[in-house]
């Protein structure tokens, strides 16, 4: 596969809205999928962010692996990386978020009562790559369907500020970096899960990578969902003609419409439809 490059221009603008904000800012929300907790990381927070305190926020815990989330909550802890876990489509998320935040933020709350100064509302920025759940959990830290949100990369694009509940100030403008790609494995993990567009790899070798790992570390997702026996002697493909027969992907002739089966088996990995799995485990 090519070296693939990809810095959109507008993200170079996104960037400077960043640094921008964050001069008035006390902590950064740092989003990420659980399923792809290091692969959806932007190589270029630490530098954007410089010295504001940061929460990890795995964000899509109810579509990850719960034995892998186990694995990366040792890791963070390890590497001391405060974080907190979250379902921001179900969960009431907004006590633990608001009790991390004072956790990180008690020397800033400090320093105020050392001042005799009034407890002041700390705010907040959501920072994270395309589609991980920012506009998702600005809403539900909100307790309002404010945000527009869309599993469409970069839908994100209104901009006001809200309060939260517990007095939490939070842009509802969230900043969105681009991921990067280091490896070609870190590349289909982003297509995968829907954090890069479509067009930028190409959708079979995305299709093939995903079920080739199913395959490998969740085979019986595959049998459920579509109702075959995976045999060893298969191979990809004739599992990609399987999936198509078994959900009627058929153009004229009997041929099977494999822009069909992608985009089914994409839609049905992104939202959670063949079960709950990782796509990454802890170095
Ligand atoms: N299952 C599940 N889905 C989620 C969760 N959070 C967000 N989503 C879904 O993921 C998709 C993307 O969510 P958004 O909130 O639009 O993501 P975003 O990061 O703002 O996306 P951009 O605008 O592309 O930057 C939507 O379909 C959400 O409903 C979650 O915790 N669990």
């Amino acid at each position: 596969m090519k070296q693939i490059q990809w810095y959109p221009g507008h993200m170079a603008k996104a960037k400077r809205l960043i640094e921008e904000k964050l001069k008035i800012i006390d902590v950064v929300y740092e989003l990420v999928d659980a399923r792809i907790p290091e692969s959806s990381r932007n190589p270029m927070m630490d530098e954007i962010t410089h010295k504001k305190d940061k929460i990890l926020i795995i964000n899509k815990t109810d579509l990850a692996d719960p034995s892998l989330t186990k694995a990366w909550m040792k890791y963070y802890d390890q590497e001391q990386i405060p974080y907190v876990l979250c379902n921001s489509l179900n969960d009431n998320i907004t006590q633990k978020v608001y009790e991390k935040t004072m956790k990180v933020l008690s020397h800033l709350h400090q320093d105020d009562i050392n001042k005799g100064k009034a407890k002041r509302n700390f705010k907040a920025m959501v920072i994270g790559v395309p589609n991980v759940g920012k506009s998702q959990f600005i809403n539900n830290m909100a307790g309002k369907n404010k945000v527009k949100t869309g599993n469409m990369p970069g839908v994100t694009k209104t901009q006001t500020f809200i309060k939260a509940e517990h007095d939490l100030l939070l842009f509802d403008n969230p900043g969105v970096l681009w991921p990067r790609f280091q490896s070609q494995d870190q590349a289909f993990r982003l297509a995968l899960m829907g954090t890069i567009k479509d067009e930028i790899l190409p959708l079979d070798e995305v299709v093939i990578y995903g079920i080739e790992y199913l395959r490998k570390h969740y085979p019986k997702a595959l049998e459920k969902r579509y109702g075959f026996m995976v045999k060893d002697e298969m191979t990809t493909i004739d599992i990609i003609d399987m999936i198509g027969r078994k959900r009627g992907a058929i153009m004229a002739g009997n041929e099977i419409d494999y822009d069909r089966v992608f985009n089914l088996f994409l839609y049905d990995l992104r939202n959670g439809a063949l079960g709950a799995m990782s796509f990454e485990k802890p170095q």
